[in-house]
């Protein structure tokens, strides 16, 4: 199984570093426009081979996408990342062009590829990718959802002061610091509901912390995160690839679910080897209706900014 990942970045040469590492594919080339930085990324993972003992062929290429012809899945994390005190809406600029290119480049070469949309604003970024494309919304997928809900289970599980991987829960919603909806309602620590140990008000604190959990990183960091980013890309491309039919939130084309048309947000999706194979609709109470729909408001708003690149 053959993945490309367009950007050869933080979180692009990451999640190739779990993709190799966990054996989720056989081939991952990674594809930069600056001269010479892809090679440099695959031969420094290339070279951890033989001591972490994975067998993957990882390869760099400036620009040439012949290289990546007949992958199975194409992530684009390539465009600018934010800076302290902004918001990802600010990447709009720069980076609504450089997705629009790319997926124009990847379908000439891997016409049937599903694409993985990671740069930011994520949910604008897979919008425009499914129009410019006209690609079935099965074969789009925008990942968010996946990293703010493992960030939602870590700041549970400090909140409950027990293991990450023993809490069950959700963020659906636009991937935005005031968009994130994380359920509290439906998490739970081994099966049972979090609002037995944690009162209303930690179950808040948890929540708030857990929507700007991408910002407190850039400013700590400097730049945006990329290791849980990575790592959430990875796992979703396992799902793909390996046909495990994981559910998770993902940034897809809503039809009519969740009470939304024609734009992209985060919602519970199944993932197997077509992509996203279901959307799942869970019943939602009256307040995190309303969240969904000041949400979607807020993205469906960002993707008017799109105009001139669709044209
Ligand atoms: N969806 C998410 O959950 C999530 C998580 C983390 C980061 N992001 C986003 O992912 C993007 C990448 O973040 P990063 O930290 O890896 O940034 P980075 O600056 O480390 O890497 C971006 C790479 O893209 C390359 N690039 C730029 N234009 C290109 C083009 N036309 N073709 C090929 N490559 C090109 C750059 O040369 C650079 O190497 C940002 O937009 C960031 O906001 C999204
Ligand atoms: O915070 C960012 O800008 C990057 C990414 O969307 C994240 O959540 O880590």
């Amino acid at each position: 199984m053959k993945v490309t990942i367009v950007g050869a970045g933080n979180v692009g040469a990451s999640c190739a570093d779990v993709i190799s590492y966990r054996g989720i594919a056989s081939e991952v080339v990674i594809l930069d426009i600056k001269e010479g930085f892809a090679e440099g990324k695959a031969m420094d993972l290339m070279q951890c081979a033989t001591n972490t003992g994975f067998n993957t062929q990882i390869s760099g290429v400036t620009n040439d996408y012949s290289k990546t012809a007949n992958s199975d899945v194409v992530v684009i994390t390539s465009g600018i990342p934010r800076k302290p005190g902004m918001t990802r809406e600010e990447l709009i600029g720069i980076n609504a062009g450089i997705v629009k290119s790319v997926v124009d480049n990847v379908l000439v070469h891997s016409p049937n590829s599903i694409i993985v949309v990671v740069s930011n604003p994520m949910d604008t970024m897979t919008y425009l990718a499914l129009k410019a494309t006209g690609l079935p919304k099965n074969r789009i997928i925008g990942m968010g959802g996946a990293l703010d809900s493992s960030r939602f289970r870590y700041y549970l599980s400090k909140a409950l002061d027990k293991p990450s991987n023993d809490i069950s829960a959700m963020v659906i919603g636009g991937h935005g610091d005031t968009t994130m909806i994380p359920l509290t309602r439906l998490a739970a620590y081994n099966g049972i509901p979090v609002s037995e140990f944690l009162s209303q008000e930690e179950l808040d604190k948890v929540a708030a912390s857990t929507m700007v959990g991408g910002a407190t990183l850039t400013g700590l960091l400097g730049t945006s995160a990329w290791y849980a980013p990575g790592a959430s890309v990875a796992y979703l491309v396992d799902s793909i690839l390996n046909d495990q039919k994981k559910m998770i939130a993902c940034s897809v084309l809503l039809e009519g679910e969740y009470g939304q048309n024609d734009i992209c947000i985060g919602v519970p999706c199944i993932i197997g080897k077509n992509g996203v194979e279901q959307i799942v609709e869970i019943k939602l109470n009256d307040a995190e209706k309303a969240s969904f729909a000041k949400s979607a408001d807020a993205v469906r708003n960002m993707n008017a900014d799109l105009q001139s690149v669709l044209a």
